[in-house]
């Protein structure tokens, strides 16, 4: 079931979703919250060695996903004159608020678009928005505030538009979890945005 405004923003009062900084009230919609673009993006460059084999790579951490996003996808900040996405363009980037979903909160999340931008041709993922139940929970501290989502936005439209870190770039939308996952989240990017793997 998703979450109304009301109960999203109960259940960051008792902890059992951690959003940070706090979404100030021009953020908020019925049912999600909206997320602003942080300064730093990536970009993929070819990687050295030829094509992307990721399916067959070995579970060892210098071939992982993160290893190659940081030899291949270097990151540079949007100026204060905004980046230019060309038509055509897809980059990595960031949001600003940072996430933590404890997964015995039974709450998971979906990042998606905002239509107004969606209609230019802008899109924030390429068919993965699960935010898992766990995301962000693993560093243990209780003040941790959790990490960022990676956002994967591509433009699809026929015009070059102008991204501005802390524009509103996506929306969260939160829906309860039936019964208590077993694990919490411990994939790949379980540290992204933390300094501590390549998505930082
Ligand atoms: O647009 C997105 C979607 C997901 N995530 C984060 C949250 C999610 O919990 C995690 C893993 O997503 P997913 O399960 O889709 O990744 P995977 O490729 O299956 O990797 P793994 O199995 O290691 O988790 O990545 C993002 O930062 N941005």
């Amino acid at each position: 079931m998703i979450l109304s405004d009301r109960e999203i923003k109960a259940a960051i009062k008792r902890g059992a979703i951690r959003l940070s900084p706090t979404p100030d009230e021009s953020m908020w919609s019925s049912t999600a919250v909206d997320l602003r673009l942080a300064p730093q993006i990536n970009q993929w460059k070819r990687p050295t060695l030829g094509g992307v084999d990721i399916p067959i790579r070995p579970a060892d951490e210098k071939y992982s996903f993160p290893a190659l996003q940081r030899e291949c996808c270097p990151e540079t900040t949007i100026t204060d004159q905004g980046y230019v996405l060309a038509a055509g363009k897809f980059i990595l980037g960031w949001t600003i608020e940072k996430i933590r979903l404890p997964h015995h909160s039974k709450i998971a999340a979906r990042v998606e678009g905002k239509s107004s931008l969606a209609r230019l041709g802008l899109g924030v993922h390429v068919t993965a928005p699960t935010i898992h139940a766990g995301f962000g929970d693993r560093t243990i501290p209780k003040d941790y505030p959790g990490n960022p989502i990676q956002l994967e936005i591509w433009n699809v439209g026929p015009l070059d538009i102008v991204l501005v870190s802390g524009m509103k770039i996506c929306q969260l939308i939160f829906e309860s979890v039936e019964g208590t996952p077993d694990i919490g989240y411990t994939g790949q990017f379980a540290d992204q945005g933390t300094g501590t793997s390549s998505a930082s």
